[in-house]
C-alpha cells in the first residue's frame, strides 16, 4: 500500500536516523526500523515514556507482557535505561502457558530471569498465574487477581500491553478460528487446545486488549512479512486475531523491522525519533 491506497493515511515525519518511517494505517501507527537491534531501544523508550506519564497521572504504571522475542528484547533494553524507577510498576501477563514456573516454557519464569530480577521488580508487583490449578481454575484465579488490581474498572485498563504476533496471526493465546475470539464476558479465558504447544494456557480476551491505554505490537523478521501484510493491509481473507486488536480509546503501535515490512508498500519518509513515539 502507498500514500494513495485506502488503508494508508497520513504519514508522520519524525527525526532520527534509526526509524525509517512511520505510517498511520487504519488507526495503527506503524513504525519501521532497519532491524530488530534498532527497534529494541525505541520500544524501551516508548515503555518508559508511558510509565512516566502513568506514574505522574495515576501513581502507578500497569503493563501486560507477552512471550516470544519480547522477553529478551525487554530484558536487554529496559534495565539499561538510566533513571528508570520501577517501584510503581505492576506487571501482568497478556497470556501465560500453564506450566510450572521453573519450566523453560513459563513466560513468568523467563521474565523473572531476564527482566524482573534485573530491575528489582518483586513478586508483589507481578500478577502471575497459579500453575498448580486446572486450566479452568487458573483462568478464574488470574481474572480474580486482575479484578483485585483494577477494583474501579469492570474491564482492567492497562497503561501498556505489549503483544507479539505468531506467523498464523495469533496474538496472546487467541488463535485464528478459535471460539475464544468471540469471548465478550470473561476478561481472562482458559484454552486447552492451543494449536501452538503447550496446549493449556490462559489468555486475556479482546475486551481487555481493546480497553488498554496503549497497545504495542512488536513483530520482526522476514517470516512475518506475509501475515503482516494481511493484518495491516486487510484484504479479502479472514480478519486475523492480531488485526482485531484496535483499542477503543487508546494508542496502537506496530513496531516492525524491515524484513517484516518487506511485503508492505510504505512511503519514503526516512526520519524519525524514538523519543517522539
Ligand atoms: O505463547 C507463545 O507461544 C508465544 O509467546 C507466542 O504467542 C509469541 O508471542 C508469538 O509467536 C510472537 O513471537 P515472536 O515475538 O518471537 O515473533
Amino acid at each position: 500500500m502507498g500514500p494513495s491506497s485506502g488503508s494508508a493515511g497520513k504519514f508522520i515525519k519524525l527525526c532520527s536516523p534509526t526509524i525509517h518511517y512511520t505510517a498511520d494505517m487504519s488507526g495503527r501507527r506503524v513504525v519501521v526500523f532497519p532491524s530488530a537491534a534498532e527497534l529494541g531501544p525505541a520500544l524501551a523508550h516508548l515503555v518508559a515514556s508511558r510509565a512516566d506519564k502513568a506514574l505522574s497521572e495515576r501513581g502507578r504504571f500497569t503493563i501486560g507482557l507477552s512471550g516470544g522475542s519480547l522477553v529478551s528484547m525487554l530484558g536487554k533494553e529496559l534495565p539499561v535505561l538510566p533513571d528508570l524507577d520501577c517501584s510503581g510498576w505492576l506487571a501482568g501477563f497478556c497470556d501465560e502457558r500453564l506450566v510450572p514456573f521453573d519450566d523453560g516454557e513459563s513466560t513468568y519464569g523467563l521474565y523473572k530471569n531476564e527482566l524482573f530480577s534485573k530491575m528489582n521488580i518483586p513478586d508483589s508487583r507481578v500478577l502471575a498465574i497459579d500453575p498448580s490449578l486446572t486450566v479452568q481454575e487458573c483462568a478464574e484465579d488470574y481474572a480474580g487477581k486482575l479484578k483485585k488490581a483494577f477494583p474501579k474498572e469492570d474491564i482492567p485498563v492497562f497503561d501498556v500491553l505489549l503483544l507479539g504476533m505468531g506467523p498464523d496471526g495469533h496474538t496472546c493465546s487467541l488463535f485464528p478460528g478459535h471460539a475464544l475470539l468471540e469471548e465478550t464476558q470473561k476478561i481472562v479465558a482458559p484454552i486447552s487446545d492451543s494449536p501452538k504447544p503447550p496446549p493449556q494456557r490462559v489468555t486475556m480476551t479482546f475486551p481487555v486488549l481493546n480497553s488498554a491505554r496503549c497497545v504495542v505490537f512488536v513483530s520482526t523478521g522476514g517470516s512475518k512479512a506475509h501475515v503482516l501484510k494481511q493484518v495491516l493491509d486487510g484484504g479479502d481473507g479472514p480478519v486475523l486475531p492480531a488485526a482485531r486488536v484496535l483499542p477503543s480509546q487508546g494508542e496502537l503501535f506496530w513496531l516492525i523491522d524491515e524484513p517484516a515490512a518487506s511485503s508492505l508498500t510504505l512511503p519514503v519518509e526516512r526520519q524519525g525519533s524514538a523519543a517522539k513515539l
